[in-house]
């Protein structure tokens, strides 16, 4: 018998964590019983939770009790080698999204290509798609119905939808390209305080930072664009948060919203959408929204405007939403941002910023930590930025400005983000 990866005391881990998988299971399908079924769908999010607070917990103990049961099952040395090799897996979804085999697989139930025809399709040896689509379906993406067949099951279907598509060729091209030269990019700039000296840079060969170097590349722009939305999709990123974190229908009539570095404008459709008395202007730099229209009910409440965050602001709003802007630049940069605007505030405005507040390592769940701690490596990969936790946010709002003040700070039940609300001080404000 070939030696177990695991003794005796982690077997007593793996049955009692085995135990609380199921009553917690147990309950949650008790709890499914006495709410209504949701329908099955496509939907990119993770599993609604069919109840209440209670339901979301469960959910996350579920989620956490079976990652430690993995981990424990698997032993040390798989889980190290596993964990070194997973970039393989990410260069077999960065080869499918860039041929862009999900949209030539049949759509229809039960329908499926052969590896051979596909391949026909984009022009290459069978084995080059065959390889990558099966070592996938071994993760969930693709089945595989008959030998040499490829079909889509739930998770490949949502390479069908545009904005997730992008979001997938993000993560997988310039996002995964730039995390191989990050130890180059540490060796060459040790204590890197500029924007352009990070991984990304070496990766791509260009002395322009992130936003510029997009910029410069307009169908890259267009695509990160689309990534961003496609990333508010789940339900952690979702923008019912940014809905649900402030009180908007306490602005009056004709208020303006200024959605500084709004990409696409997706945070102030959802937002003029659900609150008909605002009126919301998006900035950002032009390729952003070049091309982008809006649904006709919200056309005459949005508008985009072309502004650079690095000079001043030009509008007096109301609100000045910067969602998901601030960490993507050292202190010294975002000072600058928050400073340009800050200038600008009439009386009773206020900032909000959305974004990540990390909190102290072994304080949240090993998963939700996991997900802020991958969050700030790519800041550290891409912009040389970082994600920050609540007193880094009140020293770095100080440090822009010491007559803002943070006044308010909330965080929706399931959100990865926190909305913190800074307004001028009284006595500061003319
Ligand atoms: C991480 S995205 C956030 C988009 C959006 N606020 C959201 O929450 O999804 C950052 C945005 O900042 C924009 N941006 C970058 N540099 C900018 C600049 N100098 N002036 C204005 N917008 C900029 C980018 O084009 C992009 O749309």
């Amino acid at each position: 018998m070939s030696q177990m990866a695991v003794n005796n005391s982690q077997l007593d881990s793996i049955v009692s964590l085995a135990e609380d998988i199921g009553k917690l299971a147990r309950s949650l399908k008790a709890a499914s019983a006495r709410s209504p079924p949701t329908p099955p769908s496509a939907s990119p999010n993770s599993p609604t939770p069919p109840e209440g607070c209670h339901v979301i917990l469960d959910m996350v103990r579920l989620r956490q009790s079976c990652d430690e049961l993995l981990f424990l099952a698997v032993g040390p040395h798989e889980h190290l080698m596993a964990m070194a090799q997973h970039h393989r897996a990410e260069a077999a979804l960065q080869l499918v999204t860039h041929l862009e085999l999900a949209a030539l697989v049949p759509r229809e139930e039960c329908a499926s290509i052969s590896y051979e025809e596909l391949a026909a399709k984009v022009h290459l040896p069978t084995h080059r798609v065959s390889r990558p689509l099966r070592l996938l379906a071994t993760y969930h993406v693709f089945s595989e119905p008959a030998v040499g067949f490829v079909a889509h099951n739930e998770v490949s279907r949502l390479l069908l939808e545009e904005e997730l598509h992008a979001t997938v060729s993000y993560y997988t091209e310039e996002s995964f390209r730039s995390a191989s030269y990050l130890a180059p990019a540490v060796e060459r700039w040790p204590d890197a305080q500029e924007r352009n000296e990070t991984a990304l840079n070496l990766a791509y060969d260009t002395r322009l930072p992130k936003f510029d170097f997009f910029d410069s590349e307009p169908w890259r722009a267009a695509k990160f664009r689309k990534a961003m939305a496609g990333m508010t999709r789940g339900d952690r990123f979702a923008l019912q948060h940014l809905i649900d974190a402030f009180d908007w229908a306490a602005l009056k009539n004709g208020s303006v919203v200024a959605d500084v570095g709004g990409g696409g404008g997706h945070c102030s459709l959802a937002l003029a959408e659900a609150n008909l008395q605002l009126r919301c202007v998006v900035q950002d730099l032009r390729t952003a929204f070049q091309g982008q229209s809006l649904p006709q009910p919200v056309q005459s409440r949005i508008r985009f405007m072309e502004h650079d965050f690095f000079s001043p602001q030009p509008l007096e709003a109301d609100v000045y939403l910067l969602r998901w802007i601030l960490h993507d630049y050292p202190d010294k940069v975002a000072c600058r941002i928050l400073r340009n605007i800050a200038g600008s505030m009439r009386p009773g405005a206020r900032i909000l910023i959305m974004e990540a507040i990390m909190v102290p390592p072994g304080q949240g769940t090993r998963l939700e930590e996991r997900k802020s701690r991958l969050l700030d490596m790519a800041m550290m990969i891409l912009l040389n930025s970082r994600e920050r936790s609540l007193s880094d946010w009140i020293s770095l709002f100080h440090d822009a400005d010491s007559s803002l003040e943070l006044v308010n700070v909330t965080k929706p039940e399931d959100s990865a983000l926190s909305l913190m609300e800074l307004r001028r001080k009284r006595n500061s404000e003319s």
